[in-house]
């Protein structure tokens, strides 16, 4: 019997996401969450969708990331569908940045590896944790191929103009000092997705991508291809997100180390963790916010402004560079689930063809979906990411090639 089992694992900074598919009829077998890792309590949420068994949730303290992978494994065990099953054929793991070098999913041995840990100062909050859930899937199934998927490989595509900042041509080729872009896996499917919504064939299509989740990027996408997008050389730059500041006057972190003596390490953590709708406000979750903003606090109302105000930017300029646009979509946590963000970052832009409809966009659902006027010039949509499905198809694809 051939194994066509593939666990897929997204470690973020504190959490994991993990599902297990069975290829051989794209059947989700489980889903799961390990969350607010490293905290006091943390959770683990396990839902065994082939045996259509109950979600499971232990609130535990999950100390760093292997215990979390030690016990996702553990859920798994107990539903007959753990690691050590033969029906596994790899395990995919999502890594956020793979520099000049991958732009294709890859096989993982030890020089992969490495490069991926040479990558760390470029994706601090997030190479450390794919690393951990690399090595102790490799201490769990040595035997198994591993793959990595890489959130940079999608924006490989961007022309030169887009990808290169200007500054000193010698300084940033010695240092591969770029845009590499990322949520690469998220922004390839969304986008892939729309042109299906839309009955057209990707290549047909210009496409807007919103990826807001609690790190956010926008991508502009010309027939399948991405031309464009709001992150960087690290996931700093671009819209505002969860914790960190999105795009700001380089010169901010010059004058904090000279009038505030912050080191640069202190900086990096200011922008990365205390910024965003965090900093402003407090606060990253949107659902918060919103509850916030209709009790009347000013701090939350403004976060949120700021955060429409940079959306908004994003979609004018996206659409400048594309020309044409048949859709803006919106996807990931906030993407799917916040009408207001949707309604706010779309309002007044009618003269761009752009609305949407207040009774389609609060309708709930979970299908990809259209949520502007039907006689709107171009239309806006909801179309829910899979970063997980992504990814699994994209190792499968690489092992059974093999
Ligand atoms: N029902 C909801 N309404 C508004 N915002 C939501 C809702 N559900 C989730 N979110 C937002 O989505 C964010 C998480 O998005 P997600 O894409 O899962 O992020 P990440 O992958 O970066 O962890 C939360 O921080 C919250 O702001
Ligand atoms: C790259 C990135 O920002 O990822 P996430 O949204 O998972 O933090
Ligand atoms: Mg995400």
């Amino acid at each position: 019997m051939t194994p066509t089992r593939i666990l897929v694992l997204n470690s973020g900074s504190s959490s994991v996401k993990y599902q297990l598919l069975d290829m051989a009829d794209g059947k989700r077998l489980a889903v799961g969450l390990a969350e607010r890792i490293g905290e006091d309590t943390s959770a683990l949420t396990h839902h065994p969708l082939g045996t259509g068994g109950d979600k499971r949730r232990h609130e535990c303290r999950l100390a760093d990331h292997d215990a979390a992978l030690k016990a996702v494994a553990g859920e798994l065990s107990a539903d007959g569908i753990g690691l050590d099953s033969p029906e596994l054929a790899a395990i995919g793991h999502r890594v956020v940045h793979g520099g000049l070098r991958f732009t294709e999913p890859t096989l993982i041995d030890d020089a992969v590896l490495k490069e991926i840990e040479r990558l760390v100062p470029v994706a601090p909050l997030h190479n450390p944790a794919n690393i951990t859930g690399i090595r102790t899937a490799q201490r769990l199934r040595p035997d198994l191929p591993q793959v990595a998927v890489f959130d940079t490989a999608f924006h490989s595509s961007m022309p030169e103009h887009a990808a290169r900042y200007a500054i000193d041509v010698r300084t940033a080729d010695e240092h591969r000092i770029r845009r590499y872009g990322f949520h690469g896996t998220s922004h390839a499917y969304v986008s892939r997705k729309t042109a299906e919504l839309l009955g057209k064939d990707p290549s047909e299509v210009n496409v807007i991508v919103l990826h807001l989740g609690n790190g956010a990027s926008a991508s502009a996408v010309r027939g399948g291809l991405c031309v464009d997008t709001s992150m960087g050389l690290t996931p700093l730059e671009g819209l505002v997100m969860g914790t960190r500041s999105g795009d700001i006057d380089p010169a901010v972190v010059f004058h904090l180390g000279r009038v505030a003596g912050m080191g640069t390490d202190e900086v990096d953590e200011l922008l990365n963790k205390r910024s965003g709708l965090v900093g402003l406000c407090g606060e990253n979750d949107m659902r918060e916010i919103r509850r916030r903003i209709d009790e009347g606090d000013a701090a939350a109302k403004l976060a949120f402004d700021i955060y429409i105000h940079r959306l908004k930017k994003y979609i004018g300029a996206y659409y400048a560079v594309l020309g044409t646009v048949d859709a803006v979509v919106f996807t990931a946590g906030v993407g799917e689930n916040a009408a207001p963000v949707r309604e706010a970052a779309v309002a007044g832009l009618d003269q761009l063809g752009l609305a949407v409809d207040a009774e389609l966009n609060t309708a709930p659902g979970d299908a990809a979906r259209l949520i502007s006027p039907a006689s709107a010039r171009v239309k806006v949509g909801i179309v829910p990411t899979d970063e997980e499905l992504e990814i699994a198809e994209q190792t499968y694809a690489l092992v059974t090639a093999r």
